[in-house]
């Protein structure tokens, strides 16, 4: 595994590379359901051209295409707008679900996280006097616990931005002492810097407390120590997207359910993430069963904070220990996986 000062990167980039001239960037699945997408576009287009009255006035980014293209869209563009819709899909579905997969399973998984996160939630909701359906935004994204555990997630599990973020060198450059030539392809391995002991003590944990202070969070994303949603013009433009609807979808169910996890690891650990070629089904290892009403909720949303919540929440609002290298908050979170 990666876990050390990246000197792994340099052969798992080199068996990625060899994996995708072998079998493609994508799999099979995903290359049909790009071509399954060309030929829906280029009829929806083609229809745009024929009944422009179907579709007067639609406020939707195919439209905005359509009106910008003038309707006379030549091959090289609408390949273009399928490329975008594949993007976003990928982006929207690969990412985030896996993401959420992760999430859940670490949450449900560690019984004191998970009290941190419904203790947040609630003292939200008292403090807003409303229900989950009622956050706006900037009430989801004030979650520190919840985000940092989105954000922990995605360092330790996410396929695309970790394992695979390429770029074309536009003008010859020079970097660290290599020589980079016009049109290489760059490889930005962002699990050297993720799993890096350097940067994340115990890196291998599942530690959302790095980031729960969001002084911490912003010096560290700015240092580009972690590079969860990109960095610079090529950032991620789902993130505030992505952050909402996760953080409502486990408030939602850490308030009203209680699950167990069940891994097919030995002793029901979460695996450790793979290194190398991404394989998009990592996450299938993880089950959440026995879904059931959360224990003790008898109105199904507003109960009296667990007293392990409260110590999870307060143990959140102390400055984690830098000295001690691996996570201050293992012992409060229970195991670590
Ligand atoms: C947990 C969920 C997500 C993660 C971890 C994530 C991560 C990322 C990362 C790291 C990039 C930059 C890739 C690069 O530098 O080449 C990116 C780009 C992008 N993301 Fe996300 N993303 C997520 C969800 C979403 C969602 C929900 C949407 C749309 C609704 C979205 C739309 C996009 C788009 C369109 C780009 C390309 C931006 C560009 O090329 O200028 N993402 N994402």
């Amino acid at each position: 595994m990666l876990y050390g000062n990246g000197e792994n990167a340099g052969s798992i980039v080199c068996n990625t590379i060899d994996s995708i001239n072998k079998e493609g960037l994508f799999s099979p699945q995903v290359r049909q359901a790009g071509e399954d997408l060309r030929k829906v576009l280029n009829e929806r287009y083609e229809d745009r051209k024929n009944h422009p009255e179907k579709y007067l006035g639609e406020d939707s980014l195919f439209e905005e295409f359509f009106v910008l293209s003038k309707g006379e869209a030549d091959d090289e563009m609408l390949q273009g707008l399928q490329q975008f819709m594949l993007t976003l899909q990928l982006a929207a579905n690969g990412n985030q679900l896996v993401t959420i997969r992760w999430l859940m399973s670490h949450v449900y998984g560690d019984p004191a996280i998970l009290a941190g996160v419904r203790a947040e939630v609630e003292e939200l909701l008292a403090k807003k006097a409303c229900g989950i359906r009622d956050l706006k935004l900037d009430d989801l994204l004030s979650l520190n616990l919840t985000n940092a555990c989105i954000t922990e997630a995605v360092r330790l599990h996410s396929d695309i931005p970790s394992k695979l973020t390429l770029r074309s060198a536009e003008i010859p450059m020079e970097f660290g002492g290599y020589k980079i030539p016009q049109g290489a392809t760059i490889f930005l391995y962002a699990d050297a810097v993720h799993k890096d002991e350097k940067y994340f003590p115990d890196a291998a944990a599942f530690c959302p407390h790095r980031y729960t202070d969001p002084k911490v969070f912003n010096q560290k994303m700015m240092d580009r120590e972690f590079v969860t949603f990109g960095h610079g013009r090529k950032r991620c433009t789902g993130e505030l997207h992505a952050r909402s609807q996760i953080s409502a979808l486990l408030a939602s169910f850490v308030m009203r359910f209680d699950m167990d996890l069940v891994t097919s690891a030995e002793g029901n650990k979460i695996p450790e993430d793979h290194d190398g070629p991404f394989v998009f089904d990592t996450a299938n290892t993880l089950k959440l069963v026995n879904l059931r009403p959360r224990a003790g909720d008898v109105s199904g949303s507003k109960t009296a904070v667990p007293s392990v919540a409260t110590a999870a929440l307060s143990g959140l609002r102390q400055p984690p220990s830098a000295s001690s290298g691996s996570c201050p908050f293992s012992g409060l979170f229970g195991s670590k996986s």
